[in-house]
């Protein structure tokens, strides 16, 4: 993959308080777009993700970045990294602000898996899109529960 230059973007949180409501949703689940992700948290837990069909706290360390994997690595590794479904929940009590970066390759980069990642057992798994092509599959709405890897599957 050519990493040269790169499509690279931040998107700031506000999650608002909301006293009296237990689990409301700051952001529905979701995969996140590009390769990786460095978030800083802010000071509120509300952070999850799903993991064998439950939801739990990421609970990240003070002062920590989070470090996830986004969609592409999923493509790139043949399915073998799964990209992270996650959530936000809101917090009663204490308002959150979080940065995530969103790091990915150039627009017109092919994102396919690496042949390292290919062979007899693991045909190939996912189409052949270029970046942009994958944004565009999820209408370029990340917070959108559809994924572009649900249309880029095979
Ligand atoms: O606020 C958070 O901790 C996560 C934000 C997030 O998942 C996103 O912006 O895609
Ligand atoms: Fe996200």
């Amino acid at each position: 993959m050519k990493l040269e230059s790169g499509c690279d973007f931040i998107t700031p949180n506000d999650y608002p308080l909301r006293p009296y409501s237990e689990n409301q949703l700051g952001q529905a689940p979701h995969y996140d777009p590009g390769l990786l992700i460095l978030l800083l948290p802010g000071l509120s837990n509300g952070l999850q993700l799903e993991h064998h069909g439950k939801w739990i706290n990421a609970n990240p360390q003070p002062n920590s970045i989070v470090v996830s994997i986004a969609d592409q690595i999923e493509i790139l590794t043949n399915g073998k990294y799964k990209c992270v479904f996650h959530r936000v929940v809101l917090n009663n009590n204490v308002r959150r602000i979080s940065l995530p970066l969103f790091i990915g390759p150039s627009l017109d980069t092919m994102v396919s898996p690496l042949p390292e990642c290919v062979d007899e057992h693991h045909p190939p798994a996912y189409l052949v899109k270029t970046y942009k092509e994958l944004l565009e599959a999820n209408q370029y709405h990340e917070i959108d529960v559809k994924s572009c890897l649900k249309n880029v599957r095979l």
